[in-house]
């Protein structure tokens, strides 16, 4: 029944994962992933004074499990700095991990050599958010988009160029523009050629790091639409991060909520909108704009007041406790553990269980760290 659960549950020790059934359905299983960075030690004062330098380390990803189906998008939301591109990124590992498993078909990729891990990547590519950094200037899209191809040896000569033409349709680009520089195109036609040469190995995963926050608003749905009809035609998966929470609900079938290195609410894309569970998950959806105005006059905003708290020194316990209304004293003893609160609804709070889904308030009246808006 488990289809993630996080190791958060720091007593538990090497965390429980999820079965893999007959393992057909399911592409990567992340098991308890961790990407710590060593900043060094103390502070210069620390320095200074002599005083006794701790190392200080981010906790950028902190121990997350995870699953992603063949063929499904996933969605990764949460606040800027909890860990979302860093797990991205690891698990293509373009960051080292610091510890834990990516197993993608059958093999733990943090164990690979550099050779075998260039050998994997075919089937793992990224769409990095800002499409004029991540190309080559220098390169003509048929040399930006041939480029993988031609490392590994998967093309030669007429049959790449007839291969470039090929993606460059796919993506919506015409092929006359073949012999052009990034810079002459728009940036959403530079996220197509991104797109393109993301595809050019025919990969399994994709992971999309916020591949339509720098565009256009009128472009993201045009991308966002071309991503969608090539996860059909190509058959991909997505693990799509974004702080766009509309975009997130738009091309997701399940979504997991990230605060401060740890998920701590996964569902189905519907269920994390309509049903959320957290704290952290209400106050985020409640904060995208409804279309429908019947709506939202029964919706109030919640604002979460208080910043993140620095991954270099997070709360003890559940990390969202200092901005929780809900929080007791337990929640600074315990790390909770992603639990399956509903069927395929997950959730990691000590005060959210099956039999009691919702979190009864301890005192009347409004709580400290959230703010009702009207
Ligand atoms: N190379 C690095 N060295 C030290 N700290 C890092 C490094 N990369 C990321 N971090 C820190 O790790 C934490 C997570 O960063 P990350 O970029 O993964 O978050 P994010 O959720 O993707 O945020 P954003 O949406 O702003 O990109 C942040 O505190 C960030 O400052």
């Amino acid at each position: 029944m488990w289809e993630a659960i996080s190791s958060q549950n720091a007593s538990s020790g090497s965390p429980k994962v999820p079965p893999s059934g007959d393992g057909r359905d399911l592409l990567l299983e992340i098991r308890d992933l961790r990407v710590h960075f060593d900043l060094g030690g103390g502070t210069l004062w620390d320095r200074i004074t002599g005083g006794s330098p701790a190392r200080r380390v981010v906790k950028a990803v902190d121990g997350v499990t995870l699953v992603v189906r063949s063929g499904e998008t996933l969605g990764l939301v949460g606040e800027s700095g909890c860990g979302k591109s860093t797990l991205g990124r690891a698990i293509l590992r373009l960051i080292e991990p610091t510890g834990g498993q990516i197993i993608f078909r059958g093999r733990d990729l943090a164990r690979l050599s550099r050779e075998e891990m260039r050998r994997e990547r075919r089937h793992l590519q990224m769409i990095f958010q800002d499409p004029y950094a991540s190309l080559n200037p220098r390169l003509t899209v048929r040399d930006i988009i041939a480029e993988p191809l031609e490392t590994f040896g998967l093309t030669r000569g007429l049959e790449t160029e007839e291969r470039v033409r090929d993606l460059m349709r796919k993506v919506g680009l015409s092929p006359r523009f073949i012999k052009r520089y990034p810079h002459e195109f728009s940036g959403g036609q530079r996220q197509r050629i991104g797109i393109a040469r993301a595809l050019a190995l025919n990969p399994k995963l994709i992971v999309a790091d916020e591949p339509i926050s720098a565009l256009d608003v009128s472009i993201q749905a045009q991308i966002m639409n071309l991503l969608k009809r090539l996860q059909r035609e190509f058959d991909l998966t997505y693990l799509f991060i974004s702080h766009d929470l509309r975009a997130v609900r738009y091309v997701s079938d399940r979504i997991a909520v990230m605060y401060l290195g740890k998920i701590v609410e996964l569902a189905e894309a519907r269920a994390i909108y309509e049903e959320p569970l957290m704290p952290y998950t209400k106050a985020l959806i409640s904060a995208v704009p409804v279309p429908d105005p019947t709506i939202e006059l029964t919706r109030r905003r919640i604002v979460l007041e208080g910043d993140v708290p620095s991954p270099l020194d997070p709360p003890s316990g559940c990390r969202f406790r200092t901005r929780c209304p809900y929080a007791i004293a337990q929640c600074a003893e315990v790390v909770p553990p992603l639990v399956e609160i509903k069927p395929r609804h997950f959730a990691a709070c000590i005060r959210i269980s099956p039999d009691e889904p919702q979190i009864e308030r301890v005192a009347a009246g409004e709580a400290p760290g959230l703010k009702r808006a009207s």
